[in-house]
C-alpha cells in the first residue's frame, strides 16, 4: 500500500492568483493600464454560464477589467465575427475567450483563427499552437499550464520521467503532451484506439486522465507511487437524485495506488482560471511593451 496525497489545486491557485494580483498592480502604476479579458458566450449552457460567472470575479478580483459579451444561441457566425474583430482592435481588451463549445451552425475554427494571436489567451489559436511546437514563446492552453505547473511544483523536474496522456485533444491532450516534452518528459499520448489501454497506463510516472469519461481510469491502471492529474470535469447523477462531480480517474480507487492525485473538485480545475488570469496579463505585458 502506498500512502496516496491529495494534491490541493484550489489552493494553490488561490496562491497563483494572489501573486498575479500583485503583479498586477504593480503593471498598472508602472504603466496606467489595466489589463482586460473579453469573455464571449454564446447560448444559454447553464454550466458554461457558472464558469463564465466565476471567472468575472476571480478577474476583478485581481484588479483587471472582466468585459462579458452574451450572444443568443441563434446569432448569425457573420455577427460573432464582427464582433471578435471589435475585440481585436479594441486597446482596452488585452485577452479574448470565446467560450467552446459553440453551436452547430458556427465554424469554431474559423473564429478561433480569427482572434488576434496576441490577444489570444486560450492559447488556441493555430499560431500560438504553432509557436508551442517548435518552442517559440506562445500563449499556452491554460489546463495544460496549470497540470504542468502542479506537476513542477509537486515532483520537482520532470526531465525523463514517463508521462501518459490519455486523451487526444486539441485543448488539452496535444498541448500538453508539448509542455511535458518542454520539461522533457517522455510523453505518449494515448486514446481511444490506443491498444491495451490499462497497460499502457501502468507504465506511466506521471498519468493524465485527459478524455471526459467519468471514471474511466480505474485503479489497477495506475502505477503503484504514480502521480495522477484527473483532467475531467464530469457531471453525473447521484445515487439518491441529484448531480455531483467526477474526474476521468476513479479516484476512491486510486486511493492506496496513486503517490499523488489531483481531486474534482478542486483540482486542475481551479487552476485553468488561474492560468487565464497569468495568460491575461502576459498578453497586456506583450502588447504593452509593442
Ligand atoms: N474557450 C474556452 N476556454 C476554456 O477554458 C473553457 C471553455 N472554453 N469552455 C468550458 C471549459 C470548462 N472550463 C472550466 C474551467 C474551470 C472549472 C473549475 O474551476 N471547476 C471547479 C469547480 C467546478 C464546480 O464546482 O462546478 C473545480 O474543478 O474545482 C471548470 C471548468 C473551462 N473551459
Amino acid at each position: 500500500m502506498v500512502e496516496t496525497r491529495i494534491i490541493d489545486g484550489k489552493g494553490f491557485a488561490e496562491e497563483l492568483r494572489k501573486r498575479i494580483a500583485g503583479e498586477v498592480a504593480d503593471f498598472r502604476a508602472a504603466t496606467g493600464v489595466t489589463p482586460g479579458l473579453a469573455v464571449v458566450l454564446v447560448g444559454e449552457d447553464p454550466a458554461s454560464a457558472v464558469y463564465v460567472r466565476n471567472k468575472g470575479k476571480q478577474t476583478l478580483e485581481a484588479g483587471m477589467a472582466s468585459i462579458e459579451h452574451k450572444l443568443p444561441e441563434t446569432v448569425a457566425e457573420a455577427e460573432l465575427l464582427a464582433l471578435v474583430n471589435a475585440l481585436n482592435t479594441d486597446p482596452a481588451v488585452h485577452g479574448i475567450l470565446v467560450q467552446l463549445p459553440l453551436p452547430g451552425h458556427i465554424d469554431a475554427q474559423k473564429v478561433l483563427a480569427t482572434i488576434d494571436p496576441a490577444k489570444d489567451v486560450d492559447g488556441f489559436h493555430v499560431v500560438n499552437a504553432g509557436r508551442l511546437a517548435v518552442g517559440l514563446d506562445a500563449l499556452v492552453p491554460c489546463t495544460p499550464l496549470g497540470c504542468v505547473m502542479l506537476l513542477k511544483h509537486h515532483l520537482g523536474s520532470l526531465a525523463g520521467a514517463r508521462a501518459v496522456v490519455v486523451g487526444r485533444s486539441n485543448i488539452v491532450g496535444k498541448p500538453l503532451a508539448q509542455l511535458l516534452l518542454r520539461e522533457d518528459a517522455t510523453v505518449t499520448i494515448a486514446h481511444s484506439r490506443t491498444r491495451d489501454l490499462p497497460e499502457e497506463c501502468r507504465r506511466a510516472d506521471i498519468l493524465i486522465g485527459a478524455v471526459g469519461r467519468p471514471e474511466m481510469i480505474r485503479g489497477a491502471w495506475i502505477k503503484p507511487g504514480a502521480t495522477v492529474i484527473d483532467v475531467g470535469i464530469n457531471r453525473v447523477e447521484k445515487a439518491g437524485g441529484g448531480t455531483r462531480l467526477v474526474g476521468d480517474v476513479a479516484f476512491d480507487e486510486a486511493q492506496g495506488i496513486a503517490g499523488l492525485i489531483t481531486p474534482v473538485p478542486g483540482g486542475v480545475g481551479p487552476m485553468t482560471i488561474a492560468c487565464l488570469l497569468q495568460n491575461t496579463l502576459t498578453a497586456a505585458k506583450r502588447l504593452v511593451a509593442g
